[in-house]
Formats: structure tokens, sequence, C-alpha cells
């Protein structure tokens, strides 16, 4: 993990570290705390603009913009772009909340409030503390990693529940099947848990789910 086989000098840069990572934190909950009610979208950082699932998150973030909901991705290419030009083009907000890599490619041209974060944590915090619910379309392990993280917040009651939508209907049923074939039947998870999760190709229907999930907002 970390590489450094001299244990002292490991120990101090750790403690400066937790300086780093304390800024992280107060610059998201600065830069995001007077968002609108928002939804964070997640999917593939590989998909061609041409794909159905970009095509679906363009529609879904127009969709999610024209019911008054900013629109927060993970602020890089494919799917995550899709979404926050939907949202940028049906006039409403666009937020991309970067992370450094080491292929970093910067945030995608449709994000009007950005933020670059070092530690995938930190960011993660962001996606959950800022969104009413998660719309999750078709990736690989950073989405998986996403979805996960989602449901086992809302499964163990760390946060309040909120919807954790699946878009993509196909690419999705063999993951499904397996949790509901191996998962449950192993007893690794109970009935309930399964309703956590709800599948759809349709995105008004997505939308909906949202809505009515989401807490009345109070007059400003
Ligand atoms: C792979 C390439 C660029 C990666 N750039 C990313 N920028 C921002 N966020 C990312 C990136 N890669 C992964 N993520 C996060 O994970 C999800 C996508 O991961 P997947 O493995 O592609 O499914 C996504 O929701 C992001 O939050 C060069 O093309």
């Amino acid at each position: 993990m970390l590489d450094s086989h001299h244990r002292g000098e490991w120990k101090t840069k750790d403690a400066w570290r937790a300086l780093r990572i304390l800024s992280e934190f107060v610059e998201g909950f600065d830069t995001l705390a007077d968002l609108p009610p928002a939804v964070s979208v997640f999917g593939s950082a590989r998909s061609r603009p041409e794909s159905a699932e970009c095509e679906l998150a363009t529609r879904l973030g127009a969709a999610l913009a024209e019911a008054g909901y900013a629109v927060i991705t993970g602020g890089g290419p494919g799917v995550m772009e899709a979404a926050n030009r939907g949202a940028t083009e049906a006039g409403g907000m666009s937020v991309g909340l970067g992370i450094e890599l080491p292929f970093e490619q910067g945030l995608n041209d449709w994000v009007d409030v950005g933020i670059d974060f070092r530690y995938f944590f930190v960011r993660k915090t962001m996606f959950v503390k800022y969104a009413q619910a998660f719309v999750v379309l078709p990736g690989g392990f950073g989405t998986l990693d996403e979805l996960f993280e989602a449901i086992t917040l809302v499964q163990t009651r760390k946060v309040t529940r909120f919807p954790v939508i699946l878009m993509g209907v196909d690419y999705w049923s063999g993951l499904l099947d397996w949790i509901k074939q191996r998962m449950l039947d192993d007893g690794k998870i109970s009935e309930a848990d399964l309703d956590l999760i709800r599948v759809t190709d349709d995105v008004a229907e997505a939308v909906r789910i949202i809505v009515e999930a989401s807490p009345a907002q109070e007059p400003s």
C-alpha cells in the first residue's frame, strides 16, 4: 500500500496528510453548501459520446435540470460528461467532483461548478451529502464502488434513506440476478435489502421516484 521503508518519516507525512484531507473537506463543504436540491449521477468514464448510455445520461441530466435538480457527477468523460451536458443544455446547474488521477484529463467542458479532489473518500462524502438520490448508469469498477457505497450507507442506516436507481436494465440484469440468486439465497442480504435498489430505463420514471422521495423544500 504505502511503500516507504522509513516508518518514522511515514508517520510524520501521515500527520501532515491529515491537514490536506481536512482542507479537501472544507473546500467541498464550502463550495457545495448553497447547492439547490441535487442528484448524483454515476457511470463509465469510458463510454463513447454516441453510446446508448451517454444518450440516456444526457436525457437524464436534462430531465433532472428541468425538475429543478442540480446534477453532480465525477466531472470526467463518458457518462459523467453526458449527464453534465444534459443538465447544462437544459439550463440547470452542472457540478463536477473531479479526482486527481495519474492519467488525469481534467473536468469536462460541461461543468459549471467544479472541484478537484485527491482523495476518493472525501469526494464520496460530497456525492452523498449533497444529493437527494443516486442514479447509476452502466460502468466499471469506479461505478460499482459508488453504487455499493450508497447501498451500504442506506442499509446500515448511516444516512437517511434515499433512492438508488439503476438505469440500463439489460446491463445490470446479470448483477441483479446474482444478488438475488446468490447473495439473497445464501442469506448475505435480506429480502428487504432488495428494495434499496430501483431499476428503470425510463427517465421520467427515474425523476418521479426522486421527486416522490425528496423532502419538501422550505420556501427561500
Ligand atoms: C478512465 C479515464 C478517465 C478517468 N477519469 C475519471 N474522472 C472522474 N471520475 C472518474 C474517472 N474514472 C473513474 N471515475 C469515477 O468512477 C466512476 C466511473 O468509473 P468506471 O470504472 O469508469 O465505471 C465515475 O462515476 C467517477 O465518479 C479515461 O477515459
